[in-house]
C-alpha cells in the first residue's frame, strides 16, 4: 500500500509563531516529520513525503504544492492509500502496526481536537475532506461510502502538535528529533498550576 506523508514546508505550523520564528517553525517540522518516517520504515513500511516546498528528509519528496484536500484526494482516485501527517512526532512503531491491523475498508486515527492524524484506505470511494472536526466529516464519508470504518484509539497517534502548549507532550514524551531540537533550542517544561507548559531558556 502506498503511504503518504503530506507536509506544508513552506510555511508550516503558524500556530507556533509565538515561540518560533519561520526558520525554527521549518527545523522543527523536519525534526518531527523525521521521526514519523523513522516510525513508518521501522513498522516496514516506504512513506514518500509530499511537501509543498523542498525538505530535507530520508525519504523520496515530491514537491506539490496543492491543499491537503485537492492532493489527498487525488491519490485516493489511484487506489489504497495510507496518509500520516508530519506532525505527530510521538508515533512508535507500535503505533503504526496498530494503524495497519483493522481489516476494515477505513481504518481512522483521530487527533486531538477533532481533526484526523492518520488513515488507511482500501475502499474506491472515500475521501477526506480535512480542517474543522474533520474526524467526524471523515466517519460520515465512509459510511456514505458504505465502507466499513475502524478507528485507533491511540494517545500517541492523536497528539498531533499544533500549538505551543502541544509542546509540553514532546518534551515530556518524545524520545526522538523532535524533543531533541525543542531540548537544544531552549524549551523546557514549565510547572505552574494545572498542567504542564514549557518555557525557554
Ligand atoms: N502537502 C501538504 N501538506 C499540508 C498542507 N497543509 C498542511 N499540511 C500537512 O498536514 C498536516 C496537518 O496540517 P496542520 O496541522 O494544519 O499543519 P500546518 O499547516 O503546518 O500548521 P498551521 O499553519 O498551524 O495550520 C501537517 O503534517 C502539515 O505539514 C498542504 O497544503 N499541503
Ligand atoms: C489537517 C487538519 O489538521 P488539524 O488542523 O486538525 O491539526 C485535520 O486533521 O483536519
Amino acid at each position: 500500500m502506498r503511504v503518504v506523508v503530506p507536509v506544508s514546508g513552506s510555511d508550516p505550523k503558524t500556530r507556533l509563531s509565538p515561540v518560533l520564528s519561520p526558520d525554527e517553525r521549518r527545523e522543527f517540522t523536519e525534526a518531527m516529520l523525521a521521526d514519523v518516517l523513522r516510525a513508518l520504515d521501522a513498522a516496514g513500511y516506504d512513506p514518500e513525503v509530499v511537501s509543498t516546498a523542498p525538505i530535507d528528509c530520508d525519504a523520496p519528496v515530491t514537491v506539490d504544492d496543492r491543499g491537503l484536500d485537492a492532493l489527498v484526494n487525488d491519490l485516493l482516485s489511484d487506489g489504497p492509500l495510507a496518509v500520516v501527517m508530519a506532525d505527530v512526532p510521538l508515533i512508535t512503531t507500535e503505533t503504526v502496526e496498530r494503524l495497519f491491523a483493522p481489516d476494515a475498508d477505513v481504518v481512522l486515527a483521530p487527533g486531538l481536537g477533532g481533526g484526523t492524524n492518520a488513515f488507511v484506505c482500501r475502499h474506491p470511494d472515500f475521501r477526506v475532506d480535512y480542517h474543522g472536526a474533520s474526524i467526524r466529516d471523515h466517519r460520515r464519508i465512509a459510511a456514505a461510502a458504505g465502507a466499513d470504518l475502524a478507528e485507533v484509539d491511540s494517545r500517541l497517534l492523536a497528539t498531533d502538535i499544533d500549538e505551543p502548549a502541544d509542546l509540553a507532550e514532546v518534551l515530556l514524551h518524545g524520545d526522538g528529533a523532535a524533543g531533541e531540537w525543542l531540548a537544544d533550542a531552549g524549551f523546557e517544561l514549565a510547572f505552574d498550576d494545572g498542567r504542564v507548559g514549557v518555557e525557554r531558556e
